[in-house]
């Protein structure tokens, strides 16, 4: 283990060898060791007459974990006034008799060497890889659409020119009835490319084909209606999964959309976390297009009689990759053998009645991801069948030959962010991330106007639970009326909004999150220790799992409403398919789990042509290897290295100065980049001293993040290998000045060889993500046809592990 026992900021008298040390955890050979080698030290210490006069202090206690195998030199504390020379700064604001390590100090566990390498010139602007095309040479009414349906596209959603992942899908299913993949990168249009073919076939069977093909919304609108074959009770013809509630409430939004003109025809929603009723009443009324969860789905089918399934026509599994990674494929086979059976006892009634003409009489499957590799042998299993590889670029979609039962290999596409999109990464050592971050976000949000949104992604709910209290804090705040821990899980009803009680308001913060604390409320707050004099109405918004159906909703909506410069720190509940608006910067603030959650995390920025960027945190150390990784998802495009000292020099110069440090004239010194992020810790340390709960809430996410840390997919495991992680550095992170005492070495879950669809469930179990109960086991491919390995008993062990802690805000709630 890298942890080099290393003493820090424990408050002692004025001479820390006089302290009497108990020794805990480790072998019973290193405690032995370490308490020889520290009464040789007091020995030693005495005969130099160093424990004279006013230095002389009453024997204190204290405890040293030495769980890890320290043949590191134990570093000399520094004491207040003491000449420090490993350190640039010391003790900036500490309280007398405190000891304080410092962040700057260049004991760090490996120097960053990507550092050197950055690349600094920039490249020519890269064309935009997602945007529309050019409206004078590809229209909607070009690829088959009908008038009526291509001018509200223009009129009403203000979309002049289909994307070219649109241009493909809309003329290949208009065209064919064939099952169909789509693969674009993300914020390409892939929702429209699969709805607006399936509402035109829809729309078909209640038009005539005059109405259809006047452009004239209005006069086209009442012919319809006057004409109209199908209405809401005339059955349901497509089915839309999706593996969250927020996406999709998403694609069901988009779809309102474009029904707007058609009001006879009527799309709805089933997702857990709903009140079923309500739902059921929704079906018995009769819907035309549903979309889905597909845990609540297959739910309905079991128990909601109303539910008729016998006449879809169009299954679309969106974030296909999502769904198969999570587990779904059970339910998913589960809900296609029923489409199966109710189509065939369908048949016999629809010969009797009269059958919806145009109706198709063959299901078509259509898949849909930016990351999705072909050939996998379930997809067969989930009724792909002679599917069509439907493809942005290049050109026509190419038919593939087999994918259906063969066990042919992964084809490796190259999945790529989009081409406009500018990406960076910044090598902090894990003393300094929390500064990192901090210094980022007060520089993206230094001015009103110079960011409107970014999306901070962390790897637990645990830990954006912490990094949310902290930065909404109040510095001014009496520690007593400190935000208690993780108010906003479901186990916790009385909800409070963290710094909203006295915080400043900041102009235009949503209304209701002062009001009360109905859980419908979102979690929002004044980013309190972020905001700059110059952009004083920043506010901070937090998603995960843990949260309560109803508060995700509500975050997500007031996140996406908000005309007000705001944060969204969340964990991968918010990487997929969210198509949230006016996203300047995207954060990887732990890095992703894979390099598909990667694209899929800065695919929220730089959509449909627009400009974004991404910024990845990495450590020194084997992790910097991580950037070959971001080199690839970026293709052509040039990834730029940041040094963390730069991004601190600007988040925390001169310019930034808290107003408090200013005032202080104890603070010598104060202005100076160093000295603010190191004032700016402290300030947040002693929080987590003083208040006992935001105490309890550092070491949670802590533990759930070192947790979390080991269970990246095993190809990159050597590249975050939680056996290097420096655990006592890794506590300042986390404003700890050590790290929790259960944090030993034996005590770190290892993911050991586990796959990516360990992964999967492993986070899926404790989702929030999907809709069945948290912690409810489903089966994943681990469980179905791996073979039992090490890797395996491992993940069985984080499972254990895990189910542990769901009953609270479950430390590794990704979801
Ligand atoms: N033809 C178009 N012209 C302009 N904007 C469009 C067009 N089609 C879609 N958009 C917009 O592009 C954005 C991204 O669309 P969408 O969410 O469907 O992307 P996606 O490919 O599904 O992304 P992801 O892979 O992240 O889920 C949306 O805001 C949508 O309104």
């Amino acid at each position: 283990m890298a942890d080099d026992g290393m003493l820090m900021n424990f408050s002692v008298g004025e001479d820390s060898l006089g302290v009497k040390a108990v020794f805990k955890g480790g072998r019973w050979r290193d405690r032995l060791q370490a308490k020889k080698s520290a009464q040789r030290r007091r020995e030693k210490h005495q005969t130099n007459g160093a424990l004279t006069g006013s230095n002389a202090v009453p024997t204190k206690t204290r405890e040293t974990n030495i769980d890890d195998e320290g043949s590191r030199p134990t570093k000399r504390q520094r004491v207040n006034g003491a000449p420090n020379t490993h350190s640039r700064i010391n003790h900036v604001n500490s309280k007398p008799h405190e000891v304080v390590s410092s962040l700057f100090t260049y004991n760090l566990p490996a120097k960053p060497s990507a550092i050197k390498e950055i690349r600094t010139e920039d490249a020519p602007a890269p064309v935009p890889s997602n945007a529309p095309l050019d409206a004078s040479l590809s229209t909607f009414t070009s690829l088959g659409l009908s008038p009526f349906l291509s001018t509200h596209l223009i009129q009403n959603l203000n979309l002049t020119a289909p994307t070219a992942i649109q241009k493909a899908t809309i003329t290949q299913l208009l065209r064919e009835d064939s099952d169909a993949f789509i693969q674009a990168e993300t914020g390409s249009g892939k929702t429209l490319a699969y709805l607006l073919p399936i509402v035109q076939r829809i729309m078909a069977l209640s038009s005539s084909p005059a109405s259809s093909h006047s452009a004239n919304l209005e006069a086209s609108e009442k012919a319809s209606k006057d004409e109209k074959k199908i209405n809401r009770t005339s059955g349901l013809f497509a089915l839309i999964l999706a593996p969250t509630r927020e996406l999709t409430h998403q694609i069901s939004t988009v779809l309102t959309r474009l029904l707007r003109p058609m009001p006879w025809l009527v799309a709805g929603t089933v997702t857990g976390g709903a009140v079923k009723n309500h739902e059921k009443a929704r079906l018995r009324k009769g819907l035309n297009i549903l979309v889905a969860t597909p845990g609540r789905l297959v739910d309905h089918l079991d128990n909601t009689e109303v539910l008729d399934v016998g006449t879809v026509r169009w299954l679309v599994l969106d974030e296909g990759d999502r769904l198969m990674e999570l587990g779904f494929e059970e339910d998913i086979k589960g809900i296609v053998q029923k489409l199966e059976k109710r189509k065939d006892e369908k048949k016999g009634e629809w010969r009797l009645r009269k059958k919806v003409e145009g109706l198709p009489e063959k299901r078509t499957t259509v898949m849909c991801s930016a990351t999705m590799k072909m050939g996998v042998q379930r997809l067969g299993e989930i009724s792909l069948k002679d599917a069509v590889h439907i493809k942005a670029d290049p050109g026509p979609s190419t038919e593939l030959e087999s994918v259906t039962g063969s066990k042919q290999e992964d084809k490796q596409t190259a999945f790529l962010a989009p081409a406009q999109l500018k990406q960076s990464y910044i090598v902090v050592p894990p003393k300094q991330r929390l500064v990192t971050l901090a210094a980022l976000l007060k520089r993206t949000f230094a001015r009103k106007g110079s960011a409107m949104k970014a999306i901070v992604f962390l790897s637990c709910a645990d830990s954006v639970n912490f990094h949310f209290q902290a930065f909404s804090r109040k510095e001014a705040q009496a520690p007593k009326e400190s935000p208690s821990s993780n108010p906003n899980t479901k186990s916790n009803k009385n909800r409070k909004i963290s710094g909203t009680q006295d915080a400043s308001t900041p102009e235009e913060m949503p209304k209701t999150s002062q009001k009360s604390e109905k859980p419908e409320l979102p979690t929002v707050s004044p980013a309190s220790s972020l905001t700059s004099p110059s952009n004083p109405g920043l506010t901070l918004y937090e998603l995960h799992g843990s949260l309560a159906q109803p508060l995700r909703t509500a975050t997500l909506q007031s996140f996406t409403r908000s005309s007000n410069p705001c944060i969204l720190l969340c964990t991968d509940v918010a990487s997929r398919g969210l198509d949230l608006p006016n996203i300047d910067l995207v954060i990887e603030y732990d890095p992703p789990f894979s390099a598909d959650d990667h694209l899929h995390r800065v695919g929220r920025t730089a959509r449909a042509g627009k400009e974004g960027r991404a910024c990845c945190f990495l450590m020194p150390g084997p992790e910097e290897g991580y950037v070959e990784v971001l080199k690839e998802c970026a293709g052509e495009s040039v990834i730029k290295g940041e040094a963390a000292e730069d991004v601190l020099r600007k988040g925390f110069g001169k310019h930034f100065a808290s107003a408090k440090s200013k005032m202080d004239a104890s603070n010598a010194g104060s202005g100076k980049w160093d000295d603010e992020a190191t004032a700016w810790q402290l300030e947040l340390e002693r929080w987590v001293i003083d208040d006992k709960r935001a105490g309890e809430m550092a070491r949670k996410a802590y533990v759930s993040h070192v947790r979390a840390y080991a269970t990246h997919v095993a190809k990159e495991r050597g590249m975050f290998d939680v056996k290097g992680l420096h655990l006592g550095h890794l506590a300042k992170a986390f404003a700890l000045r050590e790290r929790p005492g259960n944090m030993g070495r034996g005590n770190i879950v290892r993911g050991g060889k586990s796959t990516r669809q360990d992964h999967g469930e492993k986070r899926r179990l404790v989702n929030g993500a999907d809709d069945k109960a948290v912690g409810e086991k489903r089966p994943g491919k681990a469980d179905l046809d791996l073979p039992p390995t090490d890797g395996q008993d491992a993940a069985k062990k984080m499972r254990m592990k895990m189910k542990e802690h769901i009953a609270g805000a479950s430390e590794f709630n990704i979801g």
